[in-house]
């Protein structure tokens, strides 16, 4: 589009075309050839848009009540035409001028789009129509169904109005309509059906569809059969919310959801309560049954909406903590002022202590699902798990509720989820911490060196994959008395718990020949660690890196290394070696015998490189790492 073509204002110009953003051009073209075989959520994702534009009046009318005049009360009313395949829905809402249309309806102002739509290229089917509505793509299901989509509106308030007509193929045009041929106020969608999408144009396929999804949208549906025909009701209105939870179906709770999520499944739990007292409100919120795609992205915003008395204020509204960003539904406040802006109501203490009470209302009913159905809260946690962890550093406050929720897979869970309770009631005489080992591999951390001693002793380990563990890991000051413990960093100290095969040996002997290797080891490595000591937590590998007893553990430095935070240098590591290896004897004889020491001096730099690697880092210099390995093979090969 030209810079003349995109200053030049609709509303008092001829007809323009213009092309969709790419993104939007490639999702259309995804969504109408293959991803999605529902289609009938395009009537959800239209009259969930006409609510929401009904919605969004009644906030704007708080302020300037000239707005609504005479039409006072929101409705949605859908009109069918079978004989011509036609299908309108107007709503009386808060409606578009030209400029929201072009910026609403021809682009997707959400973050994250091109990840979208590579995912969706790859999705299958149902995975496909999952996706939808998860990212706002809701208008745009309409070319599933429609080779011509005609969008009329008139902003609340203005004296101009619009037409944005499209074929979903790549470009769409923006125009000015006589003011009698758009609503009086709000937007009124046009689908021109496609030959095999005609039964949207029937009555029974319509209301049936509306009664399903869309009955427990706030603002009552009406349906005219016939371009001519009386507009009956077959929706009322009433907020889902605000009725007796007696009164309420799963199914209803189900069509809820999936209204206000924009997701195809069934939620994994659903929180409705109403508090009354010093604050009253109603809470109607859900746990999605499964992972929205974007839920790494930074600027994911949570998706809860902000009613008071059943006005909407926001749909984005701060009323939980980041690490419940996955969930979804509503708060219904019956205090604050609806005469205030809505920043300064995002502001007010009252909202402060609703957020403070609903945070607490969500973890204790995840507490009550972890008892009440261990196999549901097991899969929350697969989704979910890694941002409510997130919790664990930002929320000091209910830090001890959430490591309570925490779940891990350990070195003894077989890859089931184990909470702390369960390692605590398993712990070994002696045993003084929780040990865990952090990683970025889940599958890489369960094969680590470091865990030999432990796995010997029976002792259990928490895996830690997710990175944002390493951060909480480090700040949690323990639980039920017993501090987390990296088995990367400082002694191991297991030289009071024994061996479960040799119960007599706990700690391994160190002879006087290996003593004075490990000394000669340290003299030799000089500068690239820090000590050399033999080690208890080895007993297979012969050699493994860990972090000196003060400092940060090693896969914490890692990240902070990798992200350019880490304040100073790297710190030195600490090189441990297994007493027992026979490599590790065999060596110690041949220093003591004094033969070949630039040999044996070769051979302990390979073990430093050996250990560098296991540790999934690279050899610090690996052209000498290459010459000392050759050299060391032919010698061996006589
Ligand atoms: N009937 C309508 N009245 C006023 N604005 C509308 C209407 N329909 C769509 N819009 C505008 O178009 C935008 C895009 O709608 P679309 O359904 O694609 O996504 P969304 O509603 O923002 O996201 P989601 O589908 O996740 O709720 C809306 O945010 C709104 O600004």
């Amino acid at each position: 589009m030209s810079a003349e073509e995109q200053s030049a204002s609709p509303d008092t110009q001829a007809p323009q075309s213009r092309t969709f953003e790419a993104d939007v051009a490639k999702l259309l073209h995804l969504m109408v050839h293959s991803v999605y075989s529902d289609k009938d959520v395009f009537l959800r994702e239209l009259v969930s848009n006409a609510a929401d534009a009904c919605e969004k009046l009644r906030y704007e009318a708080l302020s300037h009540p000239d707005l609504l005049g005479e039409d006072q009360k929101g409705a949605i009313r859908i009109t069918l035409d079978p004989d011509n395949g036609r299908l309108t829905v107007a709503d009386n809402g808060i409606g578009m001028s030209a400029e929201e249309m072009i910026e609403a309806l021809g682009t997707i102002a959400r973050s994250g789009t091109r990840a979208f739509v590579e995912r969706l290229e790859t999705a299958q089917q149902a995975e496909g129509s999952q996706l939808i509505g998860q990212f706002g793509v809701g208008f745009y299901s309409t070319f599933m169904v429609a080779d011509k989509v005609e969008v009329f509106s008139r902003r609340a308030g203005s004296q101009a109005a619009n037409v944005w007509v499209s074929d979903g193929k790549g470009a769409y045009s923006v125009a000015a309509v006589n003011l009698e041929d758009a609503p009086e106020r709000g937007t009124r969608v046009v689908l021109h059906l496609m030959e095999d999408a005609r039964s949207y144009a029937e009555a029974h396929t319509v209301e049936r569809l509306i009664k399903t999804h869309s009955g427990h949208v706030p603002v009552p549906i009406f349906l005219a059969d016939k371009p001519d025909a009386e507009p009956r009701e077959i929706s009322d209105g009433a907020a889902l919310w605000a009725r007796p939870k007696a009164e309420i179906a799963a199914a209803d709770y189900t069509d809820f959801y999936r209204g206000v999520a924009g997701q195809f499944d069934e939620p994994a739990l659903t929180i409705h309560f109403r508090a009354e007292g010093r604050q009253e409100y109603t809470m109607l919120a859900f746990v999605p049954g499964s992972r929205p795609f974007d839920l790494f992205d930074p600027q994911r915003k949570a998706r809860m909406k902000l009613y008071v008395r059943r006005v909407l204020i926001s749909d984005e509204a701060d009323l939980l903590p980041g690490y419940l960003r996955f969930m979804r539904g509503l708060v219904d406040s019956a205090d604050l002022p609806l005469n205030v802006s809505r920043e300064m109501i995002q502001e007010s203490p009252l909202l402060a202590a609703i957020r403070k009470a609903v945070t607490g209302r969500v973890l204790s009913e995840l507490e009550k699902l972890s008892t009440a159905d261990a196999g549901a809260y097991a899969k929350v946690w697969d989704n979910f798990g890694a941002v409510l962890k997130e919790g664990l550093y930002e929320d000091f406050e209910r830090r001890d509720a959430l490591l309570g929720l925490a779940r891990f897979k350990t070195t003894s869970s077989g890859g089931e989820w184990r909470s702390l309770k369960d390692y605590v009631a398993g712990l070994k005489d002696n045993q003084t911490a929780i040990y865990y080992l952090a990683g970025d591999d889940a599958r890489r951390i369960e094969t680590s060196p470091h865990l030999e001693g432990f796995r010997a002793r029976g002792i259990e380990v928490l895996l830690l994959a997710d990175p944002v563990d390493s951060f909480w890991v480090t700040s949690a000051l323990g639980y039920e008395g017993k501090p987390f413990k990296s088995v990367t960093q400082g002694a191991a100290d297991l030289a009071l718990i024994p061996l479960l095969d040799k119960p007599e040996e706990a700690a391994p002997d160190v002879s006087s020949a290996v003593a004075a290797y490990l000394a000669f080891a340290k003299s030799t490595l000089g500068e690239d660690v820090s000590d050399v000591r033999a080690s208890e937590r080895l007993t297979s590998s012969a050699v493994c890196l860990v972090a000196p007893e003060h400092g940060m553990d090693k896969r914490l430095e890692q990240i902070l290394a990798g992200a350019g935070k880490l304040e100073g240098a790297l710190q030195k590591p600490v090189l441990e070696i297994n007493p027992r290896h026979a490599l590790v004897a065999r060596l110690a004889a041949a220093r003591e015998a004094g033969a070949d020491l630039p040999f044996v001096e070769s051979a302990t730099r390979l073990l430093l490189d050996e250990a560098r690697i296991l540790d999934g880092t690279v050899p610090a210099d690996p052209a000498a790492f290459a010459e000392r390995l050759s050299q060391v093979l032919s010698r061996s090969l006589g």
